[in-house]
This record gives structure tokens, sequence and C-alpha cells, in this order.
């Protein structure tokens, strides 16, 4: 867990992500490590109807010869909020990565020590040999024990009210166990969970006419469920480290699966996963409620 405390009512928190990557800014704003593509697609975003579902982007700053990305702070003015990171898509690695380690497999040790540590079980003969595996063999893994492979996203993690940040859901795979979590993140208020639900329907409509989405290939990238005690509750499209504009000729439908040479990202299968778990939600919470009413 990452966590800066700053001179403001609420502290910075890094749900996922790379440790480092962030740096805490003047109020309302946080600085994120420069990267180029990131930098272009928050750039593009800014002028498509997408604009409202990301964080807002103030260009580029340099603090100690590093330099950052400065963006809004989704965070701000919300009083102890309670956060999901989703990360969202059926791929979690780019086709250049996969083409990489097939050209050159770079065995690496730390991803097998990740993967024994869920599943002693999961490595191959030869891969225990080497103590090592291939990073779009250990992500390909990821997918297929989470919810990625099956519904197009998976929970990153979670924190609620100022609590710690929980990071234990690797193999939360099933609509059953995500519909749990959600009612647990929100302390099964429905009010919240069809904030949520409405926000993403909106954004589902604003994809289909992006002209961005079109175009772009949107890899690791995450949703940001943000609530608060006083009943605020947003989601922002975060991450686009890995977000790649596609070939000229190719315009991405989003809503397919993948192939290797379709640049597919199944975000929009994802989402709709998402939006339909969370709907199935509000109705076991409307279900509960009337057999709580029955009973009494
Ligand atoms: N604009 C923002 N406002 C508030 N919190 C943010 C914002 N952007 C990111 N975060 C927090 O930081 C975490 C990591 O963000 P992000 O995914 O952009 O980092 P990353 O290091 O690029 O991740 P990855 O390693 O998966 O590529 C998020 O889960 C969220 O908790
Ligand atoms: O969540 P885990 O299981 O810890 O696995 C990491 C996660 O998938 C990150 O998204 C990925 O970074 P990118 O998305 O930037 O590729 C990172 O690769 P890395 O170790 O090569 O940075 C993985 O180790």
């Amino acid at each position: 867990m990452v966590h800066w405390s700053l001179k403001r009512h609420n502290s910075w928190v890094q749900l996922a992500g790379h440790e480092g990557n962030f740096k805490p800014s003047e109020r309302g704003q946080i600085l994120k490590k420069f990267s180029q593509v990131e930098n272009s697609c928050l750039e593009a975003l800014m002028q498509d109807v997408l604009r409202p579902y990301v964080p807002t982007y103030y260009g580029v700053v340099e603090k100690e010869q590093e330099k950052y990305i400065r963006m809004e702070d989704l965070l701000q003015g919300l009083e102890r909020p309670s956060i999901m990171d989703c990360k969202i898509g059926v791929r979690t690695y780019l086709e250049e990565e996969l083409a990489k380690a097939l050209q050159k497999p770079t065995p690496r040790k730390d991803m097998y020590q990740k993967m024994v540590k869920v599943d002693p079980e999961a490595p191959t003969a030869e891969e225990r040999a080497q103590q090592a595996i291939t990073k779009p063999r250990y992500m390909q893994w990821r997918e297929s024990i989470s919810s990625t492979a099956t519904m197009g996203f998976r929970i990153e993690g979670i924190t609620m009210e100022g609590g710690t940040v929980q990071r234990d859901f690797k193999q939360i795979r099933t609509k059953e166990q995500i519909m749990e979590t959600f009612l647990s993140f929100t302390r099964r208020r429905k009010d919240i969970l069809a904030a949520y639900q409405s926000r993403l329907e909106s954004m589902k409509v604003a994809l289909q006419e992006s002209a961005f989405f079109k175009t772009h290939e949107v890899i690791g990238s995450s949703l940001l469920f943000v609530h608060d005690t006083k009943g605020h509750a947003n989601v922002w499209m975060i991450d686009f480290g890995k977000t790649l504009a596609a070939p000229s000729h190719m315009s991405l439908r989003h809503d397919v699966p993948w192939q290797v040479g379709n640049h597919e990202d199944g975000y929009l299968l994802g989402l709709g996963n998402l939006a339909e778990t969370i709907k199935s939600t509000i109705h076991q919470l409307e279900e509960d409620q009337e057999t709580m009413d029955l009973d009494q």
C-alpha cells in the first residue's frame, strides 16, 4: 500500500499500479510519472466526448528533474471516500508484449514467485525447473483466475472510508462473488449502486460516440469507483499508460473477442458485464428487503 499524508482534509490513496508513480501536488491535483503514451491520450481525451469521464488534464510539469503529468485528483472534496479500482477489458497485455515474448522469451522470476504464491500448482514442470515465466504467460494466467477472461473486468483493489487498502481479489471470478463485493463495498446502499449503474450507462453512450475510443486499443485501463458517506458517487476512466492508437485503417469495436492482430480489447464487453452485475446487485438488495419486510 502507498499512502501519503497531505496537507488537506483527505489523503492520497493508491489502490493499484506501480509504487512511486504518483506524487502529491497542489490541492485538487495529482502528479503521475510522465509517459508519452498516457500524456498523448489525456491530451486527445480533453477534446473528445469522453472528457467528462476522465480526470482533467493540466499538462506536464518537471520536479526534481523528473517529468510528471498533472491531472485532477478524483478524490478531491470527498469525505472519507470508498474507492474501488476495476481493470477493464478481456486482455491486460499489449500485442507488442506478446510478439516480443514470442521472439525473445524473457522468463521472469518475480512473476513466477507471484504465481506460486497464489497457486503452487499453477506452473508447468518446465516453468518449475526454470523458476521463471514470461510476462504474457503471467498476465494470461492472472486473466484466467480472475473475472477478466470471462467477464472482461476484474477488481484490483478496494478501500473503504479511509481504511486499509485491500488487494486480495486475484481469485474473485464469478458474478456472485463480484455482487457480494459490491454489496459490502457500498455497505448495501441502493442509492450508491444506482448512481454507479447510471454513470456506467451514460459512459457507454459516450464511448460509442467517441472518436478516440474507435481508434484506440485500451489495455490495462481501469474504472475508478468512488463514493463517500454523504452519498456522492462517481465512476472515472483512468490509466492510459497502455492505450495505443490502432493501425490507421482499423476502427475498433470493443465488443468482440480478441484474436492476435485484431487489436480488440473487449472494453465494452467488460463495461456491459459490470453494469449488468451492478443491476443484479440492486435486484438482490430489493429482494432481500422484500423478504425482510415479509418477515416482520
Ligand atoms: N486522477 C486520480 N485521482 C485519484 N486517484 C487516482 C487517480 N489516478 C490514479 N489514482 C489512484 O492510483 C491508482 C493507480 O493508478 P493508475 O492505474 O493510473 O497507476 P499505474 O501505476 O499506471 O497502474 P498500472 O501499473 O496498472 O499501469 C488507482 O487505483 C487509484 O487508486
Ligand atoms: O497485479 P500483479 O499480479 O501484481 O501484476 C502486475 C499487473 O498486471 C500490472 O498491470 C503490470 O503492469 P503493466 O500493466 O504496466 O504491464 C505488471 O507488470 P510489470 O511487472 O512488468 O510492471 C504486473 O506485474
